[in-house]
């Protein structure tokens, strides 16, 4: 045996035996990890590149999805995924699962205005917000359906949908509308690079470029009632300071991203499915039709908030394709935390993905099936449902703009069915892919919008 060493050089033999002490610890470490006996894929004990490989080819919700299909409601990866109905609301509930690393990298802003900003989202500011929504968004994107797609020409729908739930959005956070259904455009790519550029900034400059950047708002007298006032007014109940201006513009920018993405994502997919499942774009047409006799007749967030094939449709849709399907990750407490049967130790970080969740048949049954029916039983059975339905999150980190998103999707699937007859145009890809939401992998929906008449 020592005559192979002998004819090694040094340094190859360091290679070697430094290898082999590197797999005796993982295989010593495999087995006796504290989440050894979580059940998962058995290299995920090694390494967590399946995971990560699926993160870069934006696939996350399918691979978890498949993963827990095949190892259970809890699953160990490089963290611990769950889908059982209890744990996730155990986590998600309360505040003693802290969030996880990704807040880090992806909040700028402090993230710690939600109690300040949460008013300007209530139930009552809403219904004020109808009037702002069909007038920024509703009507102009029916203009400018009739304009772009006149004669059969192809439409980008998808991106049509981001401006009006960007203007919509801009509206309600900054009391102004951006216009880009009228401008045509979406500039997420600077707002991202926006957000990068006032952190870097903040470093070399303090305070000084937000300053710049925020609109002569701290100043202004009869200051519109909207979420950027809310943040300018904010005090914090503990040190009794406002939020510092590089704060509130990141908080906007952070809200505008998730404010608009979701909810033009989720209205996509309405389309998407619906035209593969005629059926249900029949049935759903005629209860718009008989709702609203005369097609020029107003469409109203009293009326369409009572369509029960609407309301079905876009908890299917949600269900489906949550848009939001980024993993939401949070972490242990310090004691550790009995999930699903399975103790996992503290500071361990736990994911949740909204898709797999909605999509794991423990859960739901039929879970791939498009079945806006599922919805249609008896108050028992639907509150069952939402037990565990948590397209916009749950508990005390739960979306903030669920009730915007519910009112604008209402009003805009309404509108645009009532209005509009959609084809698909063919050769697309608009398989899920999840980049900041899940979208259609073209990043873009032709269709043809064909105005109809009665
Ligand atoms: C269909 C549309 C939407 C979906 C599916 C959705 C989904 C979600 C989810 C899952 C979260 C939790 C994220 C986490 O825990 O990390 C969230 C948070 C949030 N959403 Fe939405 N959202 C939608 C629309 C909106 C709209 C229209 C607004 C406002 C204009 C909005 C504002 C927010 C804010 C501010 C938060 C952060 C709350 C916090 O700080 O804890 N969302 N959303």
């Amino acid at each position: 045996m020592w005559h192979i060493f002998e004819s090694l050089n040094t340094s190859v033999c360091t290679v070697l035996l430094l290898g082999g002490a590197y797999a005796t610890y993982k295989v010593a470490r495999m087995l006796t990890a504290p989440l050894a006996a979580v059940p998962g894929p058995w290299h995920s004990k090694i390494t967590s590149a399946a995971y990560f490989y699926a993160l870069l080819r934006g696939k996350t919700f399918s691979y978890l999805t498949e993963q827990h299909r095949i190892y259970g409601p809890v699953i160990r990866l490089d963290s611990v995924s769950i889908t059982d109905a209890n744990a996730v609301r155990t986590v998600l509930s309360t505040h003693r699962f802290r969030k996880g690393r990704l807040y880090k990298v992806a909040k700028f802003g402090g993230g710690h205005s939600k109690k300040m900003i949460a008013p300007a989202f209530s139930n009552v500011a809403m219904i004020n917000l109808e009037p702002i929504i069909m007038d920024v968004g509703i009507n102009k994107i029916v203009k400018v359906l009739e304009k772009k797609g006149a004669g059969g020409a192809p439409v980008d729908l998808f991106k049509t949908l981001m401006c009006m739930t960007l203007d919509v959005t801009c509206a309600v956070a900054l009391g102004g509308s951006f216009n880009m259904l009228e401008a045509d455009n979406h500039p997420i790519t600077s707002w991202v690079h926006g957000i990068l550029v006032l952190a870097l900034t903040r470093h070399m400059f303090g305070e000084k470029p937000a300053e710049l950047m925020l609109p002569n708002r701290r100043e202004a007298k009869n200051a519109p009632k909207d979420v950027l006032q809310s943040l300018i007014e904010a005090v914090d109940d503990n040190t009794g300071e406002g939020l510092a201006s590089s704060d509130i513009v990141s908080e906007i920018i952070t809200l505008l991203l998730a404010g608009s993405d979701s909810t033009a994502t989720a209205l996509s997919w309405s389309i998407i499915l619906l035209s593969d499942h005629p059926e249900c774009m029949k049935r759903l047409v005629a209860e718009l039709d008989e709702a609203f006799p005369s097609i020029d007749e107003p469409i109203t967030h009293n009326k369409v908030a009572g369509l029960t094939y609407l309301n079905a449709v876009l908890h299917e849709v949600l269900r489906q394709r949550s848009p939001s399907s980024i993993d939401l990750p949070r972490v242990t407490p310090n004691g550790g935390a009995t999930l699903g049967g399975h103790f996992i130790p503290g500071e361990t970080e736990i994911i949740i993905s909204p898709y797999a969740v909605t999509n794991d048949a423990r859960n739901f049954e039929r879970p791939l099936e498009f079945d806006p029916s599922r919805w249609l039983v008896s108050s028992e059975m639907v509150s069952e449902m939402k037990h565990i339905y948590i397209p916009f999150s749950m508990g005390a980190r739960a979306c903030l703009g669920q009730n915007l998103a519910w009112l604008e999707m209402r009003l805009a699937l309404a509108t645009i069915l009532r209005k509009f007859t959609f084809k698909i145009l063919p050769g697309q890809n608009l398989q899920p892919v999840l980049r900041l939401v899940l979208q259609p992998s073209d990043a873009r929906m032709m269709v043809t919008a064909i105005r109809r008449t009665s």
